[in-house]
């Protein structure tokens, strides 16, 4: 049989197969198409930064900090950080009261280095705030003519800054623990959360924040979400919603009870059962010597109360560096004795059980820091003591040789706060060793300092709105994944529809 003659010319491509191929072409040509205007569509745009300035007027000192977000992103959570903090040279504001002009010029320093941290081009537009707490509520009380002008006196440097000038104002204690909350929470990511979390949170009724305790040297906050509201001291209790969630928090500020009010309202009172002007102190390590001069020491608000005539006008503190004595010595300041509510911290001040983890910054953080307790992993109570007790234990002589790069202002008194801390929360808030650890003493979170000013940032440029802003199901990265599946997922199908309806003839058996 004659073999069928294999012809020197291609076989025919049928019209179908032609179309079939230029579709598949074009389909291919239409995903690729697809993917490179998905991409180039949805690129996200040049990062446009905003800026935003709030100087923190405190008792002791004045802190600038200018914070930095992504101007698209506003309303989202945790965005926001700190780029620059400038701590003013000298006294904070309300140390100015007898040269009240010289306040404000003396945050000219800092507002320069903001200068050169924004972009010329957004000075105008970057708002500064001016919030001072605990040290000018004192100067009020004791002098309110010359609070004023030392307000004045920033407000007028302020002004002149190239900035856009929001307010220069002393903020209550109350907003100072809920701005203190507010910030931390924002910044560890309480308020929104995302993917997971969210779906885990959703599971549980409550979403679990974070208290504040903030240490100040004029005024102490205690700020957190308790188990149960109770409508016992109205004055204590705030009501936020934020991200679509309603807060519902307890907050109270000890004015005088700062650490180094606190110390002045010890001395006042040990002034009290004083024979003569020598005054053994156990909180003072051994060998330290301080004079205290009489006469200034009662115009404070903090201690104006004990103040009575004495033979002599200079006090001379002799150290004694004995822990036990220094914490009996200093429980006398926490007056436990009556409590109108059902449950109280001191001084008959409402406080409802305690409830969670609490995040303590400010000289809560440089205190415990500075006595290496701020590790990870927290130590306790009893470890805590002990280690105080062992620093209050050294001679001056020998703690001055181990720090000598430390000012002797603060190393002469870490012996005084380190129990004043432990008295204030073991005795005052109540905290015991089993709830101790919940205690995390926090100096920066991320980039930005633990403190009231982000709060106060975020709540006067509305940056943190009520209701959760309506948000993209999918991220930029994820979108694009997707449709690159999706289009290799379609190519693919086409392909393999193709093959298996229209097997080109190469494929056909045999001919391989
Ligand atoms: N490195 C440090 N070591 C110890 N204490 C510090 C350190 N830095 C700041 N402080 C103290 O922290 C406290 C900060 O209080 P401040 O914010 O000025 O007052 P307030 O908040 O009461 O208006 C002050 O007592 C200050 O002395
Ligand atoms: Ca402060």
């Amino acid at each position: 049989m004659d073999e069928p003659k294999v012809t020197g010319t291609k076989p025919k491509m049928s019209t179908t197969r032609k179309i079939l191929l230029m579709l598949g072409f074009l389909s291919t040509l239409a995903v690729i198409a697809l993917i490179t205007v998905a991409v180039t569509q949805n690129q996200p745009l040049p990062k446009n930064l905003k800026y935003g300035i709030v100087l923190d007027a405190g008792s002791s000192h004045t802190n600038l900090y200018v914070y930095e977000w992504p101007a698209e992103k506003e309303n989202d959570t945790g965005v926001v950080q700190q780029v620059e903090v400038c701590k003013v040279e000298g006294p904070g504001i309300s140390g100015y009261s007898q040269t009240t002009e010289k306040a404000g010029p003396s945050l000219e320093h800092c507002l320069q280095q903001a200068e050169d941290v924004i972009p010329l081009k957004q000075h105008q537009e970057t708002p500064v705030y001016l919030g001072a707490t605990a040290g000018m509520r004192l100067l009020r009380l004791e002098n309110k003519d010359a609070a004023d002008k030392v307000l004045s006196s920033v407000e007028k440097t302020l002004r002149s800054a190239p900035f856009n000038f929001q307010g220069a104002r002393i903020i209550s204690g109350q907003e100072e623990g809920a701005y203190g909350w507010i910030t931390i929470n924002y910044l560890l990511g309480n308020f929104k959360q995302s993917g997971w979390k969210k779906f885990l949170h959703s599971l549980k009724s409550v979403s679990e924040t974070s208290g504040a305790l903030d240490l100040g040297g004029a005024s102490t906050q205690i700020t957190f979400v308790p188990l149960e509201i109770s409508s016992e001291s109205p004055q204590n209790l705030l009501y936020f919603r934020l991200y679509g969630k309603d807060y519902q928090v307890y907050t109270h500020s000890f004015l005088c009870y700062g650490k180094d009010q606190a110390l002045q309202q010890k001395l006042a009172r040990d002034l009290q059962i004083t024979k003569n002007s020598r005054l053994s102190d156990p909180c003072f390590h051994q060998g330290y010597q301080r004079t205290i001069n009489i006469s200034n020491f009662f115009k404070n608000p903090c201690t104006s109360i004990e103040k009575k005539q004495f033979p002599f006008s200079q006090l001379y503190i002799e150290g004694e560096g004995n822990y036990e004595k220094c914490r009996r010595n200093i429980q006398d300041l926490f007056n436990k004795t009556n409590c109108p509510y059902s449950s109280c911290s001191f001084n008959g001040i409402y406080l409802p059980p305690l409830q969670g983890d609490f995040g303590a910054f400010s000289a809560f953080y440089f205190v415990m820091n500075f006595l290496n307790l701020t590790s990870d992993v927290p130590f306790t109570l009893d470890e805590v003591a002990s280690a105080v007790q062992k620093f209050c234990a050294l001679p001056w002589h020998e703690v001055k040789l181990q720090y000598h790069q430390i000012k002797e202002k603060y190393l002469s008194e870490y012996c005084f706060s380190g129990a004043y801390i432990l008295s204030l929360l073991e005795n005052g808030y109540e905290f015991t060793t089993e709830n101790w650890q919940r205690i995390h003493f926090l100096g920066k979170i991320g980039s930005s300092d633990a403190g009231w000013t982000l709060g106060y940032m975020l709540n006067l440029t509305n940056m943190i709105p009520a209701e959760e802003p309506p948000a993209r199901p999918l991220s930029y990265g994820s979108y694009v994944g997707l449709m690159v599946l999706c289009s290799l997922v379609l190519v693919s199908v086409i392909l393999l529809a193709w093959l298996l309806f229209h097997k080109p003839k190469c494929l056909q058996k045999g001919i391989v």
